[in-house]
């Protein structure tokens, strides 16, 4: 208990606050006046510094930009955070442009999120700041935003950080990108050609070609080279650099119509996340032009060229006679009525393509184009091997010739699985099976039975009664694609050569006139 003697009066205290205060005025005003104002900051810093409590965080600020180049971590982090939204972030920011698949979202100004990694807590917040520039020259000033990151963690594991969570996320960013990326499908856009709008160009939509190589009617010993040459091809970066050759890669794929060629095409793009460059050498004149298109395609694509074997009359490969025909002919017509000349020369002789040479096209796909890019990929199409010209078939040329042969019994189980859910067996698979075997009926030909019904039995038994009817119409003939010479570049499966009198395995093309229009993946 304390006696009444020692608790101070309130107007003792008040005297005391009062001195004080008025001490500390008085240094303080001696001090402003003796000690000059650089000498008191630095003070001030100095006592400041020894009195901080030492922190055992680490911040990094990851900034939107560099200069102006973007920064790749940035990027990455943004990516990579938006799929690790808590149930405690309050504010996120969502939108969606028509070329993206997925809803973008984004953390919101001052939003934190807590990411574990390696049993290590990481603290990420957002920041988002506003700066108005006042340029000399500038009547209205603008405003600059200015977006970071701050990550902050216990500075004992830096370590952890630079060699292994960082270089994870900026993984995890491309796979997500990847996941969410939108293939685009690039063709050819004439209007422009003839019109002085600047020429031939690049067009592109959305590729949502469905095939896959889960779809793909295929052997699946075949399905696997074709993959595992892919992966080798796209993870193989510093191999391609360290041989000094261009990272890319060309496929040959041939045989009848129908077998899915174009098909593994988009497959092969969905499975890599590529886009595609539909080549349509028919529109094509020059050269010149080729080289423009092939500079502009992009990185991470793969250049279609379907049909090569009738898509176009390569200058360098006519005769002179047919070279002064041509030229008489289009001496003969006044300008501007190209198109219609075009029109009337295919329906004579084929494409005539006036400065075109398929010297042009390989020398600048094997230097030039290869190399101004990276992970490029060039597939030709043809259903006739035999007729490509050699040039093409040269070893070293295409990296893989891959021969898509008719169905197989294999194939149509897939078929069927796809197309009415069988997953098991069905009474009708033992016949069909061993008809497949001894007909050369098409994939295409499979799924275009199996799509007229829902009905597994009625959809199967339309499949045998093709099956039946080619039987007794076909006595064998060679598929001369599969004649060929065989090469070390060579996948694919030679079914035993039957003669077929069928309507499609008549050469479709070259009977008097080329095949001007082309199905389209
Ligand atoms: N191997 C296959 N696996 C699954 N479906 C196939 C296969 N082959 C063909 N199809 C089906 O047939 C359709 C036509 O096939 P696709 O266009 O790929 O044949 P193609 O070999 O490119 O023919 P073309 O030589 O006429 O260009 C495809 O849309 C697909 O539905
Ligand atoms: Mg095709």
């Amino acid at each position: 208990m304390f006696s009444t003697k020692e608790i101070p009066s309130a107007s003792s205290l008040f005297a005391t606050y009062a001195s004080m205060t008025a001490s500390v005025m008085l240094v303080r005003t001696v001090v402003n006046d003796l000690v000059p104002s650089p000498l008191r900051v630095y003070a001030h810093s100095a006592f400041r510094h020894f009195f901080k409590t030492r922190s055992s965080d680490l911040t990094l600020i990851i900034e939107e930009s560099s200069n102006i180049t973007r920064n790749q971590i940035y990027d990455a982090a943004e990516v990579y955070l938006s799929t690790k939204i808590s149930p405690n972030t309050e504010r996120l920011r969502i939108c969606k442009t028509p070329k993206e698949k997925n809803i973008t979202i984004r953390l919101e100004k001052d939003e934190k999120i807590i990411d574990s990694f390696q049993g290590v807590a990481f603290k990420w917040r957002f920041i988002h700041s506003e700066a108005e520039k006042n340029h000399p020259h500038d009547m209205y000033p603008s405003r600059s935003e200015r977006r970071s990151f701050e990550l902050s963690f216990p500075k004992k594991h830096k370590d952890i950080v630079f060699d292994s969570y960082v270089p994870f996320i900026l993984e995890e960013a491309k796979a997500i990108k990847d996941e969410q990326r939108v293939l685009r499908m690039f063709t050819l856009n004439t209007s422009h050609c003839y019109g002085g709008g600047g020429g031939i160009r690049w067009d592109s939509i959305n590729l949502e070609h469905p095939s896959t190589f889960e779809t793909l009617a295929m052997e699946p010993d075949l399905k696997n080279v074709v993959m595992e040459d892919l992966n080798r091809f796209v993870r193989r970066k510093d191999f391609y650099k360290r041989v000094g050759r261009a990272w890319k890669r060309g496929y040959l794929l041939y045989g009848p119509p129908g077998t899915g060629k174009s098909s593994l095409v988009a497959a092969m793009a969905n499975y890599l996340k590529f886009d595609i460059y539909d080549l349509q050498l028919a529109n094509i004149m020059r050269d010149s032009d080729l080289r423009r298109l092939l500079l502009s395609t992009g990185n991470r694509s793969i250049l279609v060229i379907e049909d090569i074997d009738c898509s176009v009359d390569w200058a360098d490969r006519r005769s002179g006679d047919e070279l002064q025909r041509f030229d008489d002919h289009f001496q003969s017509k006044a300008p501007g009525t190209r198109s219609k000349d075009k029109a009337e020369s295919n329906g004579a002789k084929g494409q005539f393509n006036a400065q075109l040479t398929l010297s042009g096209l390989l020398n600048f796909i094997d230097g030039l184009w290869s190399s101004c890019g990276d992970e490029r990929i060039i597939i030709f199409t043809t259903n006739h091997k035999e007729r490509l010209d050699p040039a093409l078939l040269r070893p070293g040329r295409m990296d893989m010739h891959i021969h898509m042969s008719y169905c197989t019994p294999h194939g149509f189980k897939l078929l069927a699985a796809n197309y009415l859910g069988i997953s098991g067996e069905h009474s009708l698979y033992g016949e069909i099976e061993s008809l497949i075997e001894t007909t050369e009926v098409t994939p295409a030909q499979v799924a275009g039975e199996l799509m007229k019904s829902e009905d597994a039995d009625v959809a199967l038994g339309e499949l045998v009664n093709l099956l039946k009817r080619k039987k007794l119409e076909g006595d064998g003939v060679v598929d001369e694609a599969a004649a060929t010479t065989t090469t070390n570049q060579e996948v694919g499966i030679k079914k035993l050569a039957k003669r077929q009198k069928t309507e499609n395995t008549k050469p479709r093309k070259y009977n008097g006139r080329k095949r001007t229009t082309r199905k389209k993946l």
